[in-house]
Formats: C-alpha cells, structure tokens, sequence
C-alpha cells in the first residue's frame, strides 16, 4: 500500500520537475516542505525517480506508472520489498539479463537490447572511438560504485581500518580503492588527510602523468599548472607524485578555489599559487595569467558535457541539450588556446575530460596537433560502463 503511495509522490516528482536544478536538490526541497515522509519512505520514493530517469528516452509507450515500474525492474539487480509490492513475479526475476527482462515488460513489441540502448541513450553516433554504444548505455540502468585514492602516508592503515570495520573494499590499483556505495567515507576517515574520493578512472586519467614522472623529477625547478582546478582533485594526485613541483592553480569560480584552499589544508599542500581567471578569452584572463611563467606541465581537466558521469546524475539523460556538445568542445578549444602559450618547448600538456563525445575528445586533440607544435605521447578513452565506475578520456601530449 505505501510502495503504490510512494510510486504516486514519484511520478508527481518527476514530471514536476524542470532540468533547472540538479534533481538531487529537487528532492530535498521536496522532502523539506513535506514533513510527513519518513527516511524509508524518502529513500523508496527516490529510488522510483532515479529508476525513471535511469530509462533516458527508453519506453516512453508506457504508461507513466508501468514506466516507473519497468524502470525499477531493469535496475533492480537482486529482489526487494518494493518491486515485491509493485510487481511480485518481476521480483522473482531480477536477475535475469535486461534483454530478458524487456521481453517480460513489453511482450507485444520484443524490443532488442540495441534497440532499447539506442532509445535509452540516443547520441550514440557522437560518442568516442572505442565505446561500445549499447554497454554503455544500459550501464545507466546502475548507479556507479564509490571510489576512493589513499594517500601516499596512509596506504596500510586506512586498508587496515576498511578490514577492522568490516567495510568490503576491492584494491583497484595501488592505491585506488572500490567501496560500497552509499559507505560514508567521512565517519571512519579523515578526508584529504587520509584519502581523496575520486572516481576509479578520473585516477587512472591523472595517473597518465606516470609516464613523464620521471623526466619531471630531473626538472630543476620544476612548473606545474592546474589550470582548471575545481577543488583540486587532480592537482593533489600530482602533489603526491611531484611533492617538490612549484604548483598554480587557478579557476573562473573563486568559491570553489576557497574549497580547493580548505581541501589543500586538509592534503598537507601548502606551498602553491592560487588566482581567478576566466581562460576562455585573453582579454578575461587577467594580469596572474599574463605573468605565469612558462609551465613543464599543464593540466586541462576542463569544462565538459559531463556525460561520462551520467549515471550519477541520470535526469541528465532525460534533460541534456545536444547543442551543448559543440559549445563546450568551441570552450575548450578556447581555454586550450590560452594555455598553450604557456607551456614550456618539451612541457606536457594532460587533456582531460569526463566527457565520452568524440568532439570534445579526440576532434580537439586533433584540432590541438593541426593548430600547434605538439605531438600525442598517448590517448584514451577510459571506459567506467563494464566497471561501475566513470568513464573519461585523457591524452597526453608534448610541445615540440
Ligand atoms: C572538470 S572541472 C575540473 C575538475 C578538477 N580538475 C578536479 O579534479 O577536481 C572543470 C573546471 O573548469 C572551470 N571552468 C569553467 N570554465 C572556465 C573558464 N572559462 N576558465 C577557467 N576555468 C573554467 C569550472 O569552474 C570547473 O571547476
């Protein structure tokens, strides 16, 4: 009875709801206003949404409330109380493949898993080389696991910690960790201190500084730039490989410099450069952009679709705007005019975006090879849809 309530207040929730605001904050002005749910009732209520936004533009025949039921279904990977109330025989069949189970949802018209895939995510034609267009797409359907760097001081203990409380962890690399999700980081650690929480593969596009490390560390006086800092989960990854680098970060938003400041306090990271600038224009970069010195190494993680990320935040795949793949690919260009300027002849450059469109990937390392002095050490595409994590892309390149 309660799950048939709650399966109502969702499908309210979302046809409610807009794209304005990231749909998170859409259910927490909900929840606030609406005193009366308790914490189950909220957390079934926004696994309904989720599951219906997980669908993108997939079986959109469907009557609202057998849609949102579907959706519950195709994501649910083991049986549950709700899908029991909603739906008792699906319950039973969990398990089976999607393919399975859109043959149970939709008899009549026995749609293909390509075919579901392709309604699900329909950009399939803009994405990267390499991306298997129907695995990632029915990676939606999942919500990505947690992940989480442990620092360089702290490789043993924190594992110890994980094993004392019990916590199921999976070493992914040699120091990238799996965590269950929903597992609160912040009640057994220090955060910064101790660990970063960063996605499995936003590490693995930072580790591709591994390759140069070593000519890096033989570098005198050696110039790092972290041009596009955010709060500085990149810049902390090369911290902890180049301790000794004299490091610049910088950003347009001054409010998330002043996470980065904080979070670099917590990291143990003191001795940096940190300025405002908005790199898309030489006219709005300002006077620190002008004096910065030439750099060995550029990080450009920059501003991106985010597509790669879709399956944290899956209204995206409901509200997302094409159009925007050419704006942020003509930003990017931008901001990496700006940046080339300042890398030193034999400097890196990591490019790197959470994005899988090959306009903002491969096309503007293309573009970057034709307009510049520069010669691709390395590119990928870092695939998170087999592995409930993110997925990236990353190249690294040098300046002639
Ligand atoms: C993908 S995030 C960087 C993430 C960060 N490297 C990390 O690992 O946490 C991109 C950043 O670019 C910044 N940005 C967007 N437009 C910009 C511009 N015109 N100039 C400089 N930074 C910009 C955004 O504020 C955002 O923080």
């Amino acid at each position: 009875m309660f799950a048939r309530a709650h399966l109502v207040v969702a499908l309210q929730l979302v046809q409610g709801y807009t794209g304005d605001i990231p749909f998170v904050h859409h259910l927490k002005q909900y929840f606030s206003t609406h005193k009366k749910h308790g914490s189950r009732d909220r957390k079934q209520i926004a696994q309904l949404c989720y599951c219906w936004f997980r669908l993108g533009h997939a079986l959109k025949h469907l009557e609202p409330a057998d849609r949102m039921i579907a959706g519950l279904f195709l994501c649910s990977k083991d049986p549950n109380g709700l899908l029991q109330s909603l739906h008792e025989e699906w319950n039973e069949k969990t398990t089976l493949p999607t393919e399975a189970k859109l043959a149970l949802i939709d008899p009549e018209n026995s749609l293909s898993l390509a075919a579901f895939a392709s309604a699900l995510f329909p950009l399939q034609s803009a994405l990267s080389a390499g991306i298997d267009a129907t695995a990632f797409a029915c990676s939606h359907l999942e919500q990505p696991d947690l992940f989480i760097r442990i620092r360089p001081a702290y490789l043993e203990s924190v594992q110890k910690k994980l094993s004392k409380a019990g916590v199921p962890f999976i070493m992914e690399t040699i120091d990238g960790c799996r965590l269950p999700n929903g597992f609160k980081v912040e009640e057994l650690f220090r955060l910064n201190q101790e660990l970063v929480v960063q996605d499995l593969n936003s590490q693995r596009a930072g580790a591709m500084v591994e390759e140069i490390v070593g000519s890096l560390r033989q570098q005198e006086d050696l110039a790092i730039w972290d041009a596009c800092a955010a709060s500085g989960g990149k810049s902390i990854f090369v911290f902890d490989r180049l301790p000794g680098a004299r490091l610049t970060v910088s950003d347009i938003r001054s409010s998330i410099l002043q996470n980065l400041y904080q979070r670099f306090r917590q990291a143990g990271l003191y001795s940096y450069y940190g300025f405002v600038a908005d790199l898309s224009d030489p006219a709005k970069a300002g006077e620190e952009y002008r004096k910065l010195a030439l750099q060995q190494l550029i990080l450009a993680d920059l501003p991106c679709t985010g597509s790669g990320t879709w399956s944290r935040t899956p209204e995206q795949l409901c509200f997302f705007d094409p159009g925007a793949i050419d704006n942020y690919a003509a930003l990017q260009k931008k901001i990496l005019s700006l940046l080339i300027p300042k890398l030193a002849d034999g400097g890196y450059l990591l490019y790197i975006t959470c994005s899988v469109f090959s306009k903002e990937n491969e096309a503007n390392i293309n573009w970057l090879l034709e307009t510049y002095p520069l010669q691709c050490l390395k590119m990928q595409t870092l695939n998170g849809y087999s592995e409930k994590a993110d997925s990236m892309f990353a190249a690294l390149l040098q300046k002639l």
